[in-house]
């Protein structure tokens, strides 16, 4: 995978998160348990950090293991809950062995976020087999098995739950990301379709359809693509990881009791107005890529 790294961090820090100001009251998740997949990438870590100073346990999967135990280190520093579990949400058997060790340790599950998953820019007419499929099975595959796995489990236990999907906005052509398109919508339309089924189990499924959020997964960009990214909506900035998190806490929660199979966008108006060029702007919509 190309790699343009910027000179500084991009997205918040640890120290940042531990303190930003939040709009929700501090126990509200008092007590609860909460899978975050991704959970040490930069939006998965804003939603870390947030649902565990509302009181929650926050259990965070990754692949990379010490990305994790140094985030439960900053969060217990803090005197805040979690755990660190490496799996690679593509393998289905290993994330029926996380839920099972999530449960095992600590005796319930309340709602599960998916944030992990990602692509590369490239024109879909290039796209190898290769690169297809590492994008729908990261995004679509792995993050079904996360739901199906955590909806097995509340069945088994009897017990409610919440899932939010971190997904893409899907409504434009958002040039040179088509196979995540693919896959998101796949999401979106999969979360519309269990949240009917899984209403008798009383499970709710949602997503989250961020705009152009700073954080270190950027790096898959150009320099010139990134510096851009702040004309993709009508606020003319760029969005904040504590942003998407607190639409998720928003779902996941209590407040959100009465809403299932709903995309909450969180683009700064997006949707409405602006330009996103993943690969840059091409020289038949008025740029100057070849
Ligand atoms: C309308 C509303 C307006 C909204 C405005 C929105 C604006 C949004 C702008 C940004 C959009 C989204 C941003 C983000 O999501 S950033 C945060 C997410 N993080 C990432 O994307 C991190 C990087 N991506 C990944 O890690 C992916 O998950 C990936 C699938 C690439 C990783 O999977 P895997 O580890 O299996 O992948 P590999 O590196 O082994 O590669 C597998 C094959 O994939 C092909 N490939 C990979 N990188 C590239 C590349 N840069 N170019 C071309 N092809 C690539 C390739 O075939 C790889 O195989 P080989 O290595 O053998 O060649
Ligand atoms: N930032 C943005 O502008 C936007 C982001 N999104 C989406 O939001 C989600 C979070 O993005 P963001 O936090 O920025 O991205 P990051 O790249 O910072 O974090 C993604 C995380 O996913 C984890 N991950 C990736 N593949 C797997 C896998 N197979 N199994 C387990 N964990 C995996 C990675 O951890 P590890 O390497 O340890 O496995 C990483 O920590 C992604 O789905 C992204 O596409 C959507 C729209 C815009």
């Amino acid at each position: 995978m190309t790699e343009h790294p910027s000179p500084s961090k991009l997205g918040l820090t640890d120290a940042e998160l531990a303190v930003h100001p939040t709009v929700f009251a501090n126990d509200v998740l008092k007590d609860q348990v909460i899978v975050v997949s991704g959970g040490a990438g930069g939006i998965g870590r804003a939603i870390a950090w947030l649902f565990a100073r509302l009181g929650a346990h926050v259990a965070v999967v990754g692949r990379d293991g010490s990305k994790l135990d140094a985030l439960v280190a900053q969060l217990a520093e803090r005197h805040l809950k979690a755990s660190a579990h490496v799996a690679d949400i593509r393998e289905p058997d290993a994330v029926n062995l996380l839920f099972d060790a999530i449960w095992a340790a600590q005796g319930r599950v309340d709602s599960l976020v998916n944030s992990a998953g990602g692509q590369f820019p490239q024109p879909a007419i290039d796209f190898s087999v290769k690169g297809w499929n590492a994008v729908i099975n990261t995004n679509l595959n792995g993050t079904w098995y996360m739901m199906q796995a955590a909806a097995q489990h509340w069945r088994n236990h009897k017990h409610p739950g919440s899932i939010v999907n971190i997904v893409v906005v899907t409504t434009h052509g958002l040039y040179g990301i088509a196979h995540t398109i693919a896959a998101r919508s796949g999401v979106i339309g999969l979360s519309r379709a269990v949240a009917v089924e899984w209403a008798p189990l009383n499970i709710r499924v949602n997503c989250v359809a961020p705009g152009a959020i700073e954080t270190e997964g950027w790096n898959v960009y150009t320099p010139e693509a990134r510096a851009a990214y702040p004309r993709s909506n009508p606020m003319m900035r760029v969005g904040s990881p504590w942003e998407v998190a607190e639409a998720t806490a928003f779902l996941a929660g209590p407040s959100a009791k009465f809403i299932t199979g709903e995309t909450l966008t969180v683009d700064g108006g997006g949707q409405l107005w602006g330009e996103t060029w993943t690969t840059g702007k091409p020289a038949y919509f008025g740029g100057d890529d070849k």
